[in-house]
């Protein structure tokens, strides 16, 4: 593994555990994705492994490096884009970026070569030559990634790459992802957004309140599921959706959100429940149905909980306080 995380605890002074006892590795030419509520303890984790935060306890290890020891060997085998937006005030992104790689000890040349690479492949040629403050924050992010990028150490993490980055650009950032990690760089990928984790990345670890609560592929976490299908109806108010919700019973409770009901299901029992929902038209309680594969999104609400830790940031802000 070129990236070793093994038990890793950080606990904050007034005792916020923001990491638990994590222990993942990313390979060489992989992408993992760390998905994680709000707070759940992921920047931590990368700060940590860059050396801007000690461990508590627990070791990490970088193509064999620690980064408590050598912090200084760390942030040049590593690669971060923060999540905090750069500070681009007075310098424009091409400028951004070759400086960032000058920094990392490519030649100017090479320099000026990513720069123009990525700016292109990014679609960001228009705004190559724009002052940081006339950019807008979609544009600051993708500035912030190429310079991540330009000249990359082996691991290179992104911290919510993608956050005010529009669709189609979105996709560019997860083929520049995709490009790291063929050329050899292990990649991690924080994210919120379960549908870019599913498309980018090959492994996913899931983290709730500073733990690993499931990590593999993506077909992986689909698989351990018994309830593979979700019926989802859309009644015709909100009382028939209560009333629905009670009469199917699934392979788990109904989760009935207004008219909404989506009900989990077993591959078995998705004819059964299609007929059923159809009756439930025909008699005019129900307007729509559909039977579909459970979503990696299902799974991750299903693993955090509807609330995503909600509960442990206020305590926390408590403690806080
Ligand atoms: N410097 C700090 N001092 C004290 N507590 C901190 C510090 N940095 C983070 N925390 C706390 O540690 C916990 C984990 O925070 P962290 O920023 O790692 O979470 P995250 O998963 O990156 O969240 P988000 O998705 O919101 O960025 C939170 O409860 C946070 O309030």
């Amino acid at each position: 593994m070129l990236l070793e995380i093994d038990n890793l605890v950080k606990v904050y002074r007034r005792g916020v555990r923001a990491n638990d006892g994590i222990s993942l590795g990313v390979e060489a030419g992989e992408v993992l994705g760390l998905l994680g509520h709000n707070g759940a303890g992921k920047t931590t984790l990368l700060n940590q492994v860059v050396g801007l935060a000690r461990p508590t306890s627990g070791r990490i290890r970088i193509d064999g490096t620690d980064p408590v020891t050598d912090p200084a060997s760390a942030r040049r085998l590593c690669s971060l884009q923060p999540q905090a937006h750069a500070p681009l005030n007075g310098v424009t992104p091409r400028q951004a970026i070759e400086i960032m790689a000058r920094i990392r000890g490519a030649s100017r040349k090479r320099a000026r070569q990513r720069a123009d690479e990525l700016l292109t492949a990014l679609d960001l040629s228009a705004w190559a030559n724009t002052v940081g403050e006339r950019l807008s924050g979609g544009v600051r992010r993708l500035t912030a990634f190429c310079m991540a990028a330009a000249e990359p150490g082996r691991v290179v993490m992104f911290d919510e790459p993608t956050n005010d980055v529009d669709p189609v650009r979105r996709r560019l950032l997860w083929q520049q992802v995709t490009a790291l990690a063929e050329q050899g760089c292990a990649v991690v990928l924080v994210t919120h957004n379960v549908v870019e984790a599913e498309r980018a990345v090959q492994r996913l670890v899931v983290l709730d309140r500073g733990r690993v609560v499931a990590q593999g592929t993506p077909a992986q976490l689909r698989g351990d599921r018994a309830a593979r299908f979700r019926l989802e109806v859309l009644a015709v108010d909100d009382q028939a959706a209560g009333a629905l919700a009670a009469e199917y019973v699934g392979a788990a409770p109904a989760v009935v959100s207004g008219r909404r009901v989506v009900t989990p299901i077993r591959a078995d029992d998705a004819a059964g429940a299609l007929a059923w929902a159809q009756q439930q038209q025909a008699v005019g309680r129900v307007d729509e149905f559909s039977v579909s594969p459970v979503s990696l999104e299902d799974i991750y609400i299903s693993l955090v909980g509807a609330e995503g830790g909600a509960e442990e940031e206020r305590d926390r802000a408590e403690l806080a306080a």
